[in-house]
């Protein structure tokens, strides 16, 4: 038996990639049309290889809404906080084509400009459509995506894709108005607000409208999910079934943001978000039916760099203001970085086929032997698809499952900072703690470094650290541990777990 080193599944036309995260490793892209694989090979958020590369950013010029869902509240504001709707401040289109062109010439690799709020970009048509005029003129280079709930959709495809659009999101939360009246208190639609069973009937049917216009025209459309327990768990599975059967390319299911500080109805009602085991086993439900996206990082609204980072703080209005961005000389810049980065990602798939490993010896040894049992190992990355971060470093963890098939993508864990480079850090233990609690399930952790002191409290909570990979491709380190854990003889269902072989 083989073990395949793989991202994701292969795609079908119009249909999106057909399994675990459109995301692939350029063997799962390679089965997608050229003009689908053209689309997503460098867009971070429609292809999870991609997102180890590239960078996106938010510009915040449409504040108004059009609906109102039980999980929003766009007044809070927190420089820290980060998810969506959250903005530090409201752009002009003007302001907004500025901050873009310097971001971009700041940061080669950006390739994606999305708009996706504060509020919803459709129910403030000039201000995008005026962003987005703008920006094909001026910076023709990068990709212009937006996310909407779809209910002024309909009325706006024409120009959408006039502005050579190639990626829209919508968020589709449900298919039937029942569950719909649970999500959403009301619309305003016609000049006056609508409620109820009645609300959520016209947003879902503008929802569809939507999704089908723009699939017609050739658009990738990415359907977003929030998973509410309790309200519309199990009516995702028919979520993803619906809209791929109507041509979206990929599914987003994303885990409910609910606390009481954000002052929403739901964060005020207690309404809990779901746990990691609970979305996972939602993915995986929808995944037979549909490409899921799981590296989404529910970026704020002028979110600015690689998805899990925030540069924002760089590209505010008053640090850009003298800039003076020589676009024509930055694009150059800007090409030959990416085809820098193109010949990186065709080397690590060239060395990831190379070394693809094979447990066939371990089951040949014993060959009454079970199938392998899967392993959840932790990495700490800062992108180029290379373990290269050192473990206290880490703002978040990327989770990946390794079994006896493929090494897949399945989500990743945001943890706080315990450690700012300083090894004197206050309240260090607590935070380490906390880390640990959410890397609940993984076996090992890979990263470049890591101290004493989190090793020691790593190893004794059952998870094994690793930094004998650094800078190696994730997904080819990944295969490595799991291979050496068989050979250890670990991956017995009692065979204990990864510790055995650090201690
Ligand atoms: C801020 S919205 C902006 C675009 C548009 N208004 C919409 O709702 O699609 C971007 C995404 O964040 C999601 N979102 C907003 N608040 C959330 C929360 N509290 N928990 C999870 N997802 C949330 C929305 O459902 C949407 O998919
Ligand atoms: S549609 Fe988007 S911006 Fe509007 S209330 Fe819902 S999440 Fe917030
Ligand atoms: S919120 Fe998700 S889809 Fe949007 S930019 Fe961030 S990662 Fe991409």
């Amino acid at each position: 038996m083989e073990l395949k080193v793989i991202s994701d599944a292969a795609g079908t036309p119009g249909g999106g990639c057909a399994s675990s995260g459109c995301g692939a490793g350029g063997e799962k892209l390679a089965h997608l049309p050229e003009a689908i694989r053209a689309k997503i090979n460098n867009h971070p958020c429609f292809s999870e290889d991609a997102h180890h590369h590239y960078a996106r950013m938010h510009v915040a010029v449409a504040p108004a809404c059009n609906i109102q869902c039980h999980y929003c509240n766009r007044k809070y504001d927190c420089s820290n906080e980060s998810r969506p709707g959250v903005v530090s401040e409201v752009l002009t289109p003007d302001q907004a084509v500025k901050k873009v062109i310097a971001v971009a010439a700041a940061i080669p690799q950006m390739t994606v400009l999305g708009i996706a709020g504060p509020g919803d970009p459709l129910a403030n048509p000039q201000r995008t459509l005026e962003t987005f005029r703008q920006l094909s003129e001026k910076a023709p280079d990068i990709k212009l995506c937006v996310s909407t709930n779809g209910l002024a959709l309909p009325g706006l495809v024409d120009e959408i894709c006039k502005h050579n659009i190639e990626h829209v999101t919508i968020t589709i939360n449900c298919v039937d108005p029942d569950v719909g009246a649970k999500i959403y208190p009301w619309i305003f639609w016609n000049n006056r607000r609508v409620t109820g069973r009645k609300a959520a009937e016209i947003l879902i049917e503008q929802q569809q409208k939507g999704l089908e216009m723009l699939v017609a025209r050739g658009v990738l459309v990415k359907v977003n999910s929030v998973l509410i327990p309790g309200v519309n768990a199990e009516h995702l599975k028919e979520v993803s079934r619906v809209v791929k059967a109507k041509g979206a390319f990929l599914h987003n299911v994303m885990p409910l943001i609910a606390e009481p500080e954000h002052g929403t109805f739901y964060g005020l009602m207690g309404q809990r978000g779901p746990t990691n085991d609970e979305l996972t086993a939602l993915q995986d439900a929808c995944a037979g039916d549909m490409a899921m996206m799981r590296h989404c990082r529910q970026c704020r609204a002028d979110a600015v760099g690689m998805l899990g980072e925030d540069r924002g703080e760089e590209f505010t209005l008053d640090k850009i203001a003298e800039q003076d961005v020589d676009y024509a000389a930055a694009m150059a810049r800007r090409a030959e970085v990416h085809a820098a980065i193109e010949a990186s990602r065709a080397a690590q798939r060239n060395a990831s086929s190379e070394t693809f490993v094979s447990i066939a010896s371990l089951t040949r040894r014993r060959p009454a032997r079970p199938e392998p049992r899967p392993v959840l190992m932790a990495v700490a990355t800062t992108g180029g698809g290379v373990i290269n971060q050192h473990f206290g470093h880490a703002r978040e963890f990327l989770v990946y499952e390794a079994s006896a098939n493929d090494v897949r993508f399945v989500g990743h864990r945001k943890v706080d900072l315990y450690c700012s480079g300083d090894d004197t850090c206050g309240d260090g233990e607590s935070v380490l703690a906390k880390t640990i609690r959410l890397l609940d399930g993984c076996e090992v952790v890979l990263c470049s470094r890591i101290g004493y002191e989190p090793w020691g409290q790593l190893e004794s909570a059952g998870i094994a650290p690793n930094g004998e990979h650094a800078m190696e491709p994730i997904e080819d380190a990944i295969a490595a541990v799991y291979r050496e854990m068989g050979e250890a003889g670990l991956l017995e269902r009692s065979g204990g777990t990864a510790q055995r072989m650090s201690a």
